[in-house]
């Protein structure tokens, strides 16, 4: 990077550099490293600052060396970043770290932004390597919002008049039954135990940076007005350009290192190829807002009811 004399402290570059921060790009279109940070409850604004600033910039950011957080520090820092939410279904009232493990079998192996079945999904989520495989298990991440800029402008028209539903009635996880299938039975049962579903748009405009981002993923299951068919093929059409290798990084765990995404213009996923060796991450979340589309229709609640939710 070329050093630069900025009189003003609040452009990222001149945040980042009065706390030490460094920014360092991992591919070409999405993804980060962040160093000259030890990661607390107690950073300063500036630097949490300069961590968003990343965040928003590169969509994904990674910090290797973190060993010294736990369960209580890593959800200290996440009330640096927002009101911390606990998932929905999987975890209990008033727990907000998820842990992500392989012992039911498997990992989170389909593409998908979290908890999008819900109208204000996690705008961010924070994930910790804990227990890694000597090989294998990365994680992919997607920028949706170079995907969106990528498409031709008639396709961009189509997709900004688009609005799809997303449920949790399937599981995205993908976990394989056939290791301990009564655990991945349990699993299922805990995570759809409420169902929901939500129609978002499908392009998104980002309340922080006013990109355009596409929002599909694992848990859109129909675009609005469309037949099974055609809705399969539109989502696959527009699907297949958020995964374009183009658009994603891949980040290899080490024990402590911590990721963090934002939710609201990418997509992940796990890559499910470490055998029967567990594995096991604790993800926290914050908490997000109702996405607005091209045309400033919001997302709309369409389970549970409000009769289901009262029941
Ligand atoms: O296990 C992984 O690599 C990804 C897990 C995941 O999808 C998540 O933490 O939200
Ligand atoms: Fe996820």
């Amino acid at each position: 990077m070329t050093a630069t004399t900025l009189d003003t402290t609040t452009t990222p570059a001149a945040t980042a550099a009065a706390t030490g921060v460094t920014v360092t790009k991992v591919a070409g279109r999405i993804g980060a490293v962040i160093g000259g940070v030890r990661l607390s409850g107690d950073l300063d604004e500036a630097t949490v600052q300069a961590i968003r600033d990343a965040l928003h910039a590169h969509k994904v950011v990674f910090f290797r060396g973190q060993e010294h957080l736990t369960d209580e520090t890593q959800l200290e820092f996440t009330r640096l970043l927002g009101t911390p939410i606990g998932h929905p279904t999987v975890n209990l009232e008033g727990e907000y770290v998820l842990p992500i493990t392989s012992e039911y079998g498997g990992a989170a192996d389909q593409w998908h932004t979290d908890v999008t079945f819900v109208p204000a999904y996690p705008l961010a989520s924070i994930l910790r390597g804990i227990q890694i495989p000597e090989a294998g298990g990365d994680t992919v991440w997607a920028n949706t919002a170079t995907a969106y800029d990528e498409l031709t402008p008639e396709l961009k028209e189509l997709a900004n008049s688009l609005r799809a539903v997303h449920t949790n009635v399937y599981d995205y996880a993908g976990f394989s039954p056939d290791k301990d299938p009564e655990a991945f039975k349990k699993y299922q049962e805990v995570f759809a135990s409420t169902k929901y579903e939500t129609e978002h748009p499908v392009v998104r405009v980002h309340p922080v940076t006013g990109e355009r981002t596409l929002l599909l993923g694992g848990f859109v299951q129909r675009i609005q007005g469309y037949s099974r068919e055609d809705s399969k093929l539109l989502i696959d059409l527009l699907q297949g350009h958020v995964t374009r290798i183009e658009n994603t990084v891949r980040w290899s765990w080490q024990a402590g290192d911590v990721a963090i995404w934002d939710n609201r213009a990418t997509q992940h996923r796990a890559v499910s190829d470490f055998g029967r060796v567990t594995r096991v991450l604790h993800r926290t979340t914050v908490d997000g807002d109702i996405p607005v589309g091209v045309d400033g229709r919001a997302s709309t609640p369409i389970k549970p009811t409000p009769a289901e939710a009262a029941a």
